[in-house]
């Protein structure tokens, strides 16, 4: 046998083999096309990976899949690359001669073998097909060493002729034998029965390494792949991120982790970098642009993330209370503790130390109770929403004008009106002024309530985050006496906003007509 064989390692442990099929099977998925350069790009990072074969297409369905197969076979230097193709002549044929200039080529031959697929579909008899085995892939060894066979719909086969085929194929030279579920349609014990069963009364069996494909029609993929290895196979079709097909292909990325993690119950080696395994993803995702489900295990962007109080708490005081696998180990550089209408106090502390701040008890709490509120009101508390509220809360401490409340009349039928009340120095005072807009009703009700002569040379505004539930920060310059003051709010009302900013410019500059006035300070 020419071809990355399975076998038992140094470890005594099974190897068993990563066969990827994202580039076929996977771009079989409805509108997951891809360019070659882009399936140049996935075979170098696959290879790079430590992926043992590739399946780079199916050369005779068009000559865009056949130039593919080709460059991938000319480039990849380390896996096996693999080209499909029916039990017919001529897609054998462009088969090998699409992967004949890889340094490890692989024809990979299907036939249907299950009832309804051999009556309705090829519309042959099981006699012919069987012949159609033995001729295939004896067309395909004159072209290489390592072929595989494929009964397709294996799971839905009759067990005594799906023996049958499988001795023909390997009596006709195939060195890998897969028995997909190509209509997700097994469970994990029967799929186990079945390569155990094969094995056993197959009497060549032992001259070939078995082969699991599974599809996620009943999101049983990973499951039964799993079940598989049990059941004695020791190569596994996948695809990155479980594309394919319907409702997909085993995901590769949560194959190869369910081995590391869980290699107590599957004690098998496989040769795949996992750290690789979110460049991967990202890749195929961005490539084929099917977006990866945010709760996608190991590489959805919420399979590191922690939301709830009391998991934060947990991870905090050890990962292992949370995490079963460390997010560096699959290529994330580290954990996220999100923070949301969930969160405790224990994880925003930690979310401020790591932003810079070192806040009191008091601010602490003042903060996060802010928080809070800003997560029932808004999606996502990103950490800049974080830091525009703490800034905020610092610079309002110590503030002797503070909004208390603020409603504005707004829309087509001018005047706009605001009314607002303030709270200066202690005590609460409310007026009511018009405005052309809704920003100057509010700027002019605050010079209604704090008269002074300030000029207001900048005011601008700008989303902290994306989306229409974001916060708004509001920079507002105030000039008076030759002195000019800066002031920053943010809030996802942006008239709330606008009127903290320009009452934060206000008190920094009432801070500077006194000083120099420390008793006139100390009385606020
Ligand atoms: C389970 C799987 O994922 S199998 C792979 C599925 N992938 C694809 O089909 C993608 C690429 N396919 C294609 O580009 C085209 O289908 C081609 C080029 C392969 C064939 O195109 P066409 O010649 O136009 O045939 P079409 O696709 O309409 O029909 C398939 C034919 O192949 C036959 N066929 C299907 N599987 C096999 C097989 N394994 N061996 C031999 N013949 C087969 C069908 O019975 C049918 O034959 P018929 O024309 O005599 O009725
Ligand atoms: C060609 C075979 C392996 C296949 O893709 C399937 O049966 O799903």
């Amino acid at each position: 046998m020419t071809t990355n064989a399975a076998s038992q390692t140094v470890s005594g442990k099974d190897r068993v083999l990563i066969f990827d099929t994202t580039l076929r099977d996977g771009e079989q998925s409805p509108g997951a096309s891809m360019t070659l350069e882009e399936k140049l790009q996935v075979a170098d990072l696959l290879d790079e990976m430590g992926v043992d074969i590739i399946e780079a297409g199916f050369p005779i369905a068009s000559e865009g899949d056949f130039e593919a197969v080709t460059e991938i076979s000319r480039r990849v230097k380390r896996a096996t690359v693999a080209g499909l193709a029916r039990a017919g002549q001529k897609d054998i044929d462009r088969a090998g001669e699409a992967v004949k200039g890889a340094v490890r080529p692989r024809i990979h031959t299907f036939i249907s073998t299950s009832p309804v697929h051999m009556k309705h579909k090829l519309q042959m008899a099981p006699e012919k097909v069987l012949d159609l085995v033995t001729a295939s892939v004896t067309r395909a060894r004159n072209w290489v060493e390592d072929v595989e066979w494929s009964a397709e719909d294996g799971t839905r086969t009759e067990m005594d002729f799906l023996c049958r085929c499988v001795e023909a194929a390997i009596r006709a030279g195939a060195t890998t034998i897969n028995i997909p579920d190509t209509v997700g349609y097994t469970t994990p014990g029967e799929y186990a029965r079945i390569f155990r069963t094969v094995r056993e009364r197959v009497p060549n069996s032992d001259k070939a390494i078995f082969s699991v494909h599974c599809h996620n029609d009943l999101g049983m993929a990973v499951a039964n792949t799993l079940a598989g290895l049990q059941g004695g196979a020791r190569q596994i079709e996948c695809t990155v991120n479980g594309i394919g097909e319907r409702a997909g292909n085993a995901a590769l990325e949560e194959i190869v982790m369910a081995i590391k993690t869980r290699n107590d119950a599957f004690p098998y080696e496989c040769g795949v970098e996992t750290t690789m395994l979110t460049r991967a993803s990202k890749l195929v995702a961005a490539v084929t642009s099917f977006p990866v489900q945010y709760n996608k295990a190991i590489v959805g962007r919420n399979a590191f993330a922690h939301e709830s109080g009391i998991h934060q708490d947990g991870m905090l005081k050890n990962t292992e209370t949370y995490e079963i696998m460390t997010p560096e180990s699959v290529g994330v550089s580290k954990t996220s503790l999100v923070m949301g209408k969930h969160s405790g106090r224990h994880a925003f502390r930690e979310k401020l130390k790591e932003l810079g701040y070192d806040l009191g008890e008091n601010a602490l709490e003042d903060a996060f109770k802010r928080m809070k509120d800003l997560a029932d009101r808004k999606k996502h508390v990103y950490d800049e929403d974080i830091e525009a509220l703490v800034d905020d809360e610092i610079l309002t401490a110590h503030d002797g004008i503070k909004v208390v409340a603020l409603t504005i009349i707004a829309g087509t039928q001018g005047p706009q009106l605001a009314t607002l009340t303030l709270d200066v120095n202690g005590a609460h005072k409310t007026v009511q002024s018009t405005g052309n807009g809704p920003v100057d009703a509010c700027f002019n009700a605050i010079h209604a309530l704090v008269p002074h002569e300030a000029r207001l040379e900048l005011y601008q505004v700008h989303a902290v985050t994306e989306g229409t539930d974001a916060q708004a920060e509001v920079s507002v310059r105030l000039a008076e006496d030759g002195k000019s003051v800066t002031a920053k709010a943010a809030d996802p009302d942006t008239l709330v906003a606008s009127a903290r900013a320009y009452l934060g410019a206000l008190n920094k500059l009432m801070v500077k007509r006194l000083r120099g006035k420390p008793e006139a300070l100390a009385a606020g």
